[in-house]
């Protein structure tokens, strides 16, 4: 089994280079290695988890996928001791966990699940500030920490606070989950299918604010999910797991895509890789075109001459904050006389969306692009279908000269065949019978 350095990581991702990575910004997150991890469960011949060895850069977001039974949550449940391994070590920057108190390292280390597992009598607040209660926070610092913490997730405090679960819809449970996970500034945070739950909107909205609070914060996040494309999105780094948490490849999203390190990745990822990059891309990366903007109130035909002499098809209308209000072509914009805010939804994304967020919402939309805001909804600009489609092409090429860095683990297939060359010499299945294999039981804590 290969083992990754622990040396500090040049970024080599897309993500890396752009504004979000800034070098000025400070990593509160810690190094998390596996060393040679095993882990038999009492009863079972197969370890769910086999020799894991494995490098979790201070700061980043890798993401554990594979297929269901292969170990994901088992290998993340060991680092906060949920799960004790069989045999190996497991560090968090340099200390061996076992060397702490469970309870003691437990509220040191974020834990996030599906559906936010809040208790449900509990007010939100409480919820949030259960650990920094534990760890004999004052009452104003636990109250200031609430509130900074619901603003974060993007909750208004005034409103939310004193809220009890059952009072708040999935995705504003699952925020709450992730303040709660944040509550006493863990250097790491564990997140199991946090999104799991979730429509496909309210996903795309928490992935995005996820993505925000990690450039401000700079955890170390492990994630465990069953989609590849929450992976490709969030991760600085995948882990692509088989069978006994065997590392099939271990890289950035970007060389995972351009030069899958075996026939299992490609699989797993897909055929359809080069469409995937386009989630590795924010909008902010684009050129946006500029576009005529006018005032709610100001004169439609006047706003049509203005566009028509800079050779635009269609007038953007701002409220007074600058957030965009209508969308209008120029012979409504004539007809129309005084601009008016529309009472349909507009095509809009943020800056910090993805690219495929942006296709998508580009797709069920009929200008042929979409709006893109900024800082608290303000308009900057239009990103067009064509700079998207071009942008595709440029991906496409450039994705073949992927390099992998320091920490990438790539076994061969020939190394790859060989686990599975082991696992059918033996009793059968690797794990034996999954259907002995009760995951409620066992050391969950
Ligand atoms: N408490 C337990 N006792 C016995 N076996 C267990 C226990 N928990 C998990 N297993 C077994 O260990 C193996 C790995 O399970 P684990 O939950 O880590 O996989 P996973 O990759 O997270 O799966 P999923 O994607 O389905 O959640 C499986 O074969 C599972 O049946």
């Amino acid at each position: 089994m290969s083992t990754a350095s622990t040396e500090a990581a040049e970024p080599r991702d897309a993500r890396d280079t752009g504004e979000a990575r800034s070098a000025d910004r400070s990593v509160s997150g810690a190094e998390i290695v596996f060393d040679d991890v095993t882990k038999t469960y009492p009863g079972q011949t197969a370890p769910a988890v086999d020799s894991l060895s494995l490098t979790i850069p201070a700061g980043q977001v890798v993401m554990f996928v594979g297929p269901s039974g292969c170990g994901k949550t088992t290998s993340l449940k060991m680092i906060n001791r949920l799960h004790e391994p069989t045999s190996g070590t497991i560090t968090i920057d340099g200390e061996d966990i076992r060397s702490k108190d469970e309870t003691e390292l437990r509220r040191h280390i974020g834990y996030v699940i599906q559906g936010g597992s809040l208790f449900p009598h509990m007010s939100v607040r409480d919820n949030i500030a259960l650990v920094p209660r534990l760890l004999g926070w004052d009452k104003k610092r636990v109250a200031s920490r609430v509130d900074e913490l619901l603003d974060l997730v993007g909750l208004s405090p005034e409103r939310y606070r004193d809220r009890y679960p059952r009072e708040l819809s999935g995705g504003q449970q699952q925020r709450v989950g992730v303040a709660r996970g944040l509550a006493a500034d863990p250097p790491v945070l564990l997140m199991d299918e946090p999104f799991g739950a979730v429509d496909p909107i309210t996903r795309q909205r928490l992935q995005d604010e996820l993505m925000s609070i990690q450039e401000e914060l700079q955890k170390t996040i492990v994630c465990v999910t069953h989609d590849i494309d929450e992976a490709i999105k969030l991760g600085d780094r995948i882990l692509i797991l088989q069978e006994g948490a065997n590392i099939a490849q271990y890289d950035t999203p970007a060389n995972i895509l351009a030069a899958p390190a075996n026939s299992f990745v490609e699989d797993f990822v897909g055929s359809d890789s080069s469409l995937k990059q386009l989630a590795l891309m924010r909008v902010s990366e684009l050129d946006l075109h500029d576009a005529v903007t006018a005032r709610v109130g100001d004169d439609g035909a006047e706003a049509a001459r203005a566009a028509r002499s800079a050779r635009q098809g269609g007038v953007i209308v701002l409220d007074d904050k600058r957030r965009p209000a209508a969308w209008v072509g120029l012979r409504e914009a004539e007809r129309v006389g005084t601009l008016r805010a529309s009472s349909r939804d507009l095509e809009v994304v943020d800056h910090r969306a993805t690219l495929n967020d942006a296709l998508d919402s580009m797709l069920a939309a009929s200008h042929g692009g979409v709006l893109v805001t900024g800082r608290r909804d303000e308009f900057l600009g239009v990103l067009e279908f064509d700079t998207v489609t071009e942008h595709i092409q440029t991906l496409t090429r450039e994705a073949r000269t992927g390099e992998s860095d320091e920490y990438a683990i790539t076994p061969s297939e020939d190394e790859l065949q060989d686990s599975s060359v082991e696992d059918d010499t033996g009793s059968g299945s690797k794990h034996g019978s999954e259907d002995d294999a009760d995951p409620s039981r066992g050391e969950q804590a």
